[in-house]
């Protein structure tokens, strides 16, 4: 692994594990496999996105799961990170500052309220079910942009219950820290 990013990686986990009692951004029981479930389900995205392009937005990033991580992957990349609780985004400014991220940000907004931000890449993690996440990837994604949604074990009947109202393209990845989890790639988005 490259050294800044390992760096990176390690200097990110200690500050979750300082800011965590504080600000609950990960369960406390699962902060024990902050790298192995959090961290390395998150770095997923870099593999299945090895070059992103454009701007990669994360909604309801918590504390930088999965966005933090992918910038962390490609610190060339303009990385948006977006979450309601200002609390969250504090530590994800205080984290972007820390790490020396140039190309990350971090903005306290419902992601209802957001303007259109037009991105190539679009990642939620443990946000919402997918029919409540459409109308975002479809407001917030350039036409030809790729959603990846992280999702538990529920996937497909989440996926049945979206296709009732939408029309898209989709591929499920199996999750390596997950065998029941899956992170969905979706595009070409319209309506149902
Ligand atoms: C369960 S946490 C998941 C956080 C992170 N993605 C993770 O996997 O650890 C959901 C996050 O979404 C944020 N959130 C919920 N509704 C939101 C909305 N409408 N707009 C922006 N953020 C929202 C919450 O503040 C919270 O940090």
């Amino acid at each position: 692994m490259n050294a800044s990013r390992e760096a990176r990686l390690a200097d990110y986990a200690a500050l979750i594990r300082k800011w965590n009692p504080a600000i609950n951004l990960v369960s406390p029981a699962s902060l024990d496999q902050l790298e192995k479930r959090h961290i390395a389900d998150s770095a997923q995205l870099a593999r299945l996105r090895p070059d992103p392009q454009g701007r990669w937005l994360d909604i309801g990033s918590g504390g930088g799961l999965p966005g933090l991580v992918v910038a962390i992957y490609h610190p060339n990349l303009p990385v948006m990170l977006v979450d309601s609780d200002r609390r969250k985004v504090a530590f994800l400014q205080t984290a972007i500052r820390q790490l020396g991220l140039e190309n990350c940000t971090a903005t306290a907004a419902r992601v209802e309220q957001l303007p259109a931000a037009d991105a190539s890449n679009l990642s939620a993690r443990a946000l919402a079910p997918l029919d409540r996440l459409m109308p975002y990837l479809e407001r917030h994604l350039a036409q030809d942009g790729t959603a990846w949604l992280m999702k538990g074990r529920n996937w497909q009947t989440e996926l049945s219950a979206a296709r009732m109202s939408w029309h898209f393209d989709v591929e499920s990845h199996p999750s390596s820290t997950d065998p029941e989890a899956a992170i969905l790639q979706i595009s070409n988005i319209r309506h149902g």
